[in-house]
């Protein structure tokens, strides 16, 4: 590790009172171009032992930059994992409110719920089938901290990953109940499709994101808990929205989950 234990703390009290305060920042890594990959997911995790301290609840994990489309369109090669806690979670149907958000944008994805642990190194899309209770579409809303959204992979890991909010809906599946490969997606704006794709997008199938999830905890002694809602990552470009817009994804076979912002 490059940076301080010092350090580390004053940069995760940063970032998560840009979260609060809906304020950007230029990138940290302007400030600390030398930290390295333990120091991004040290503030990351402590960002999240704050939250914890504060009385929330980590829900589940979410794995980004995992699609073609995402990595091209922020510039990166590498995917990389954050934290979900409880009040990231927004009812189906319900208002988002962008004035506690800076720049928000959606993304469309499948969620996996899972009912056995997920432990790597080794973990593989057989396994990641096998312990899914169930895979349900996901509007995931990511709001960078950053300043434009310009950022390189550790300022964005130190960032958790850019999470912000999310809502899932439509109907439940089983993992054998579909071929996530092969399942279209429409995602729509104010009643106007904005991106199409299907799950291949996501390394391939979407379970391969969360074999990778797994297998990055699994280098730090982590595991994937059960019970665990993951997002598998944004299988298309993210879209921006502002105040006033309504977003509907349309998964098929797994029916349409929507939100809107005010
Ligand atoms: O693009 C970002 O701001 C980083 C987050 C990416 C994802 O959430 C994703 O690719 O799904």
């Amino acid at each position: 590790m490059k940076l301080s234990r010092e350090a580390i703390e004053q940069l995760a009290i940063h970032l998560e009172t840009c979260e609060l305060e809906a304020k950007d920042t230029p990138k940290i890594t302007d400030e600390h171009p030398d930290m390295d990959w333990d120091d991004a997911y040290a503030i990351q995790d402590e960002i999240r032992r704050r939250k914890i301290a504060r009385g929330n609840r980590v829900i589940g994990l979410k794995a980004g930059l995992t699609s073609h489309a995402k990595m091209k369109q922020m510039g990166v090669e590498t995917p990389v994992f954050g934290f979900l806690v409880d009040y990231f979670s927004v009812p189906e149907g319900s208002e988002i409110n962008t004035s506690e958000l800076i720049h928000p944008k959606v993304e469309p994805e499948i969620a996996f719920v899972t009912k056995a642990p997920l432990r790597g190194p080794g973990c593989h899309i057989g396994a990641v089938l096998a312990a899914t209770d169930f895979v349900i579409p996901a509007i995931e809303v990511i709001d960078s901290r950053y300043r434009d959204f310009k950022f390189d992979l550790k300022s964005v890991v130190a960032d958790n990953c850019s999470s912000s909010r999310f809502v899932v809906g439509g109907s439940m599946a089983g993992a054998d109940d579909v071929d996530l490969r092969t399942t279209g997606i429409v995602l729509e704006k104010n009643g106007e499709p904005v991106a199409f794709g299907a799950g291949a997008a996501v390394l391939g199938h979407p379970a391969a994101a969360v074999a990778m999830l797994a297998n990055m905890l699994g280098e730090r002694g982590e595991e994937i808990p059960a019970g665990s809602l993951i997002l598998s990552g944004g299988i298309t470009e993210a879209v921006a929205v502002q105040p006033g817009d309504d977003v509907t994804l349309r998964v098929q076979g797994l029916g349409s989950v929507s939100v809107r912002f005010k």
